[in-house]
């Protein structure tokens, strides 16, 4: 990529931020920098956080070469409405947002702009985000390649076909909140046992990422590492017991075929 490649972020909410501070930890240049941003005190409050230039959609729309969307589905229409007539063949617009698709942003902006459609998830914050990213009808291998390379600043990226977004936003989009709901759930127990909270963290977030490290280091197979732990008559089996007596990895595929149809609901939406 030329170092005169002007990327834009519209819509500097969660996600938005979260890439936008991946990029600038990256070393992206912030004067290549641009956001889109409505709301003046969270304009000023990002411009005093990273130095970029906080403009109008309209202008960082013009000025970009890629332009990431990170607004929500919802207001995606109103956005691509207001940018679309700055828009020109060979910028590359990156979408970050559920369930919207590539056919529904390339019908809103000129032939000839090329179309990504990403699902991220916030570990970017700290650079282990999982993204998928799917190239639209008219997105050139060179373009695939610069969407991979935004999404690479922040942890890791797979190219997956658009048909699996639906099913990738329920998984990675969505999973690191089950994630934070466990571990939430183990601390909180805890302390029902008589732990200090701080201790009951400590341990709960120390085993969370010791068991990652595990499954990626050892790639060994999850229930196969999860009876390493069950001592026949333990303790281990009598927890597991009650987890499939509670139904939990039921109540799992259910969230999950949840959010999957939330996903498709959004686009329908659209
Ligand atoms: N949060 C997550 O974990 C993930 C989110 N996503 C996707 O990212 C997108 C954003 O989600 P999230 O960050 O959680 O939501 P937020 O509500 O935190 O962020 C959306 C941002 O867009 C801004 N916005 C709304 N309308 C406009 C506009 N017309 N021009 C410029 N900015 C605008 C909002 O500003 P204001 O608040 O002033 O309205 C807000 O800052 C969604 O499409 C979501 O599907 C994808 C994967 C993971
Ligand atoms: O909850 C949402 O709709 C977004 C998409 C994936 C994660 N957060």
């Amino acid at each position: 990529m030329s170092t005169e490649h002007r990327t834009a972020v519209i819509g500097a909410g969660v996600m938005g931020e979260t890439l936008l501070s991946g990029l600038v930890r990256a070393g992206r240049r912030v004067d290549q920098l641009l956001v889109g941003e409505k709301r003046a005190e969270r304009a000023r409050e990002l411009e005093e956080r990273y130095g970029v230039a906080v403009v109008s959609n309209v202008d960082a729309a013009a000025r970009a070469d890629t332009l990431a969307l990170v607004v929500k589905p919802q207001d995606m229409g109103d956005v691509l409405g207001e940018i679309a007539g700055v828009l020109r063949p060979g910028q590359l617009v990156v979408s970050l947002a559920a369930g919207i698709t590539t056919a529904f942003i390339e019908s809103r902006v000129p032939a000839g702009v090329a179309v990504v459609r990403v699902m991220p998830n916030t570990p970017a914050l700290v650079d282990e985000g999982m993204a998928a990213i799917s190239p639209g009808s008219h997105c050139s291998d060179e373009h695939l390649a610069e969407a991979e390379a935004l999404l690479a600043s922040v942890g890791r990226v797979i190219r997956i076909p658009e048909r699996q977004q639906d099913a990738v936003t329920a998984i990675s989009g969505s999973g690191p909140a089950y994630i934070f709901f466990v571990v939430e759930s183990m601390i909180e127990a805890g302390v029902h046992l008589g732990l200090p909270r701080s201790t009951s963290s400590e341990l709960v977030i120390q085993t969370l990422v010791g068991s990652a490290k595990m499954l990626r280091e050892t790639g060994t197979h999850p229930a196969v590492l999860r009876e390493q732990v069950t001592s026949p008559g333990g303790t281990t089996a009598s927890a597991l017991r009650e987890l499939e007596i509670h139904r939990v990895r039921a109540a799992f595929l259910a969230a999950m075929e949840a959010a999957r149809n939330r996903s498709r609901e959004l686009a329908e939406g659209q």
